[in-house]
């Protein structure tokens, strides 16, 4: 099967430092990947050159049969508001915005009718249990509920793949397992692969696979993290 992303020989570099030294990486259609790592490893790094965010200094990345780095910033625009979508730290939501406009965003920017977008968005704040909170701005709301919507936001559309970087990392840890379990949910729901940056193990432990980086290289996977 074609991998969804291919990362060969990816490297980053920040002046003189290695932010990423070499990293080969294939995720698959649907698969949930942790990637885990000291404060520093490249975790964020890696995150940004697979998503399209950052362009590497060599290497390549491959969206199916792709190369990222062949796009120009317009197709990489493209691709990103089509076929990714992303949950960060603090939700990144729109603060003017209600959570049902929000939520519409990523719909509207495709081109959908804004009555239908709304709807749809609707649909997927009731999925995520939060319906009742679609009227309310960023403001109003807990943080475990905006990391919900921030999910509702990241899945709208039915991406290809989410990328999530610490998408639980200001919560408590009920709130944190809760909302991992959303996520985990809405992916394997609409078939969409995850890149999960996380710090905390014991959610990594929880995905299909994971990578652990130290200083800019893969150095393990799988049961080395759950036994370091
Ligand atoms: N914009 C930048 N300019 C210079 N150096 C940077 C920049 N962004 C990251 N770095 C450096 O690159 C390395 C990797 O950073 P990165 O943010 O990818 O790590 P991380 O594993 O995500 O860290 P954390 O867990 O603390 O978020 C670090 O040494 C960092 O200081």
């Amino acid at each position: 099967m074609t991998p969804v992303l291919q990362a060969r020989a990816l490297r980053v570099n920040y002046g003189p430092a290695v932010a990423v030294a070499g990293v080969d990486l294939s995720i698959g259609s649907g698969e949930v990947v942790g990637v885990v790592g000291a404060s520093g490893s490249g975790k964020t790094t890696l995150l940004h050159c697979l998503s399209g965010l950052l362009t590497a200094d060599s290497g390549s990345v491959h969206f199916r049969d792709r190369p990222i780095e062949d796009m120009t910033e317009r197709q990489r625009d493209e691709l990103r508001r089509s076929h990714f979508g992303f949950v960060f730290q603090f939700g990144d939501l729109v603060p003017e915005l209600t959570l049902v406009e929000n939520v519409s965003l990523p719909l509207r920017l495709q081109g959908v009718r804004a009555a239908r977008a709304r709807e749809r968005a609707a649909e997927q704040l009731e999925a995520l249990g939060i319906g009742h909170l679609g009227p309310r701005t960023v403001g109003e709301v807990s943080g475990g509920e905006l990391q919900r919507a921030a999910i509702a936001r990241a899945v709208v559309h039915r991406p290809d793949v989410v990328f999530a970087d610490e998408p639980t990392g200001a919560l408590d840890d009920r709130n944190s397992e809760a909302v991992f379990e959303l996520l985990l949910q809405q992916a394997r729901t609409n078939g969409a692969a995850v890149v999960l940056v996380t710090h905390d193990r014991h959610l990594a432990a929880r995905t299909d696979r994971t990578v652990v980086l130290a200083n800019g290289r893969v150095v393990g996977a799988g049961a080395e993290v759950e036994a370091g």
